[in-house]
């Protein structure tokens, strides 16, 4: 197989180390020439996990992101949510035919509200067969010192997500593979706001208990979410497997791609969400916590998409709602939580 790596931010450039850690020879796009000049040159990303030196042998680098993609049988895609429409919109519509695609994104398209492959089906005709994930607990920056981690792989056929699976695995990485392609998008992109609400909190001097009270209220929440968007995907025929009936199995979300993931974000202080979250908590505004960490974090659009597909769905989510509410219409943090706190169990 054939791989190739839209992105060159932290998480792409992990996993360009991971597959050439294999051995596995890769076609990397990334968005600027002088990042790709440094990388012929010098072997390593001047930008992201610069200590991440790389066997340039095995690399074959391009700004032209169809090319990057004509070359290679299966793309993961490893850009930011706030810039995919600005990236897929430089690809040709007939470039994804017959390719496999990966989805290394933990965001909603911002704006459209919907999921990269519900975007990749719209404008490429990517059909659910020919698109995976991977997802799980993994902070870029472990990877880089080859601290063990799980991803989880997931898609509709069985015996192709296992094969991919394979190519990724080393003596660092550990892999696990599913069939929950909506589940595991969703809880990917809810965790982010979940650690923005922890970080508020932490900003706001709660203390460990709390913490630990607010985020196993969070794995319920996004569990009951999960479930219903899970149902409303079958009765409107959304479904992403050949078999609906299939999905009508619930996954277990105490394993890491879910609950793994979601205590990670809101646990660690490699965690941008959380680090936002605690900046508002201590009472920056959004735009002064942006201009000071020099980034959007994930969490703060997510946290506007799900409230809106949350109207649809339905599920009851106090602290996703709350978090929303603090971010984007101006709640007070400290009147948001206690509001909070008469929600929790
Ligand atoms: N960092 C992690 O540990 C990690 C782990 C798992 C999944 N992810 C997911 O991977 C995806 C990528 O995240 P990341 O952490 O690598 O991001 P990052 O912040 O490290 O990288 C940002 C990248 O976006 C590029 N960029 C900046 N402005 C741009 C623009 N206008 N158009 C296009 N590109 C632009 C930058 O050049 C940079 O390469 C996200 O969805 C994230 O949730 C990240």
């Amino acid at each position: 197989m054939k791989f190739g790596i839209i992105g060159a931010g932290s998480w792409a450039t992990a996993l360009v180390k991971i597959l050439t850690d294999n051995k596995i020879p890769v076609n990397w796009w990334v968005r600027k020439e002088d990042i790709a000049e440094h990388l012929a040159k010098r072997h390593h990303n001047p930008t992201h996990l610069s200590s991440v030196y790389f066997d340039t042998t095995l690399l074959n680098l391009s700004v032209d992101i169809n090319a990057t993609i004509a070359a290679s049988d299966c793309v993961v895609i490893g850009v930011p949510s706030a810039y995919l429409l600005d990236v897929l919109g430089t690809v040709h519509p007939t470039a994804f035919e017959e390719k496999k695609i990966i989805s290394a994104v933990k965001g909603i398209l911002p704006g459209i509200n919907i999921l990269l492959n519900e975007y990749l089906k719209q404008q490429f005709n990517v059909s659910s067969s020919n698109y995976f994930t991977v997802m799980g607990p993994c902070h870029a920056e472990e990877v880089a010192s080859e601290k063990l981690s799980y991803l989880t792989f997931s898609g509709n056929k069985e015996e192709e997500v296992a094969e991919i699976a394979k190519y990724f695995r080393t003596y660092y990485i550990n892999t696990a593979t599913n069939n929950d392609l909506t589940g595991v998008q969703y809880a990917a992109v809810l965790k982010n706001i979940y650690a923005l609400g922890s970080g508020i909190a932490h900003g706001l001097e709660y203390g460990d208990n709390f913490l630990s009270v607010l985020i196993s209220n969070a794995a319920d929440e996004m569990a009951g979410f999960l479930q219903k968007v899970g149902i409303r995907n079958i009765e409107v025929g959304m479904h992403d497997g050949e078999n609906p009936i299939s999905h009508k199995k619930v996954a277990n979300y105490a394993t890491s791609v879910y609950l793994g993931d979601l205590l990670v974000t809101c646990y660690s202080l490699h965690s941008r969400n959380r680090t936002f979250g605690n900046m508002i908590g201590k009472g920056y505004s959004v735009i002064s916590a942006q201009l000071e960490m020099n980034m959007v974090a994930e969490g703060y659009n997510a946290s506007k998409c799900i409230y809106y597909i949350n109207k649809e769905v339905g599920a009851e989510m106090p602290i996703a709602e709350t978090v929303y509410k603090i971010l984007w219409e101006q709640l007070p943090a400290r009147k948001g939580f206690r509001f909070i706190e008469e929600k929790l169990l």
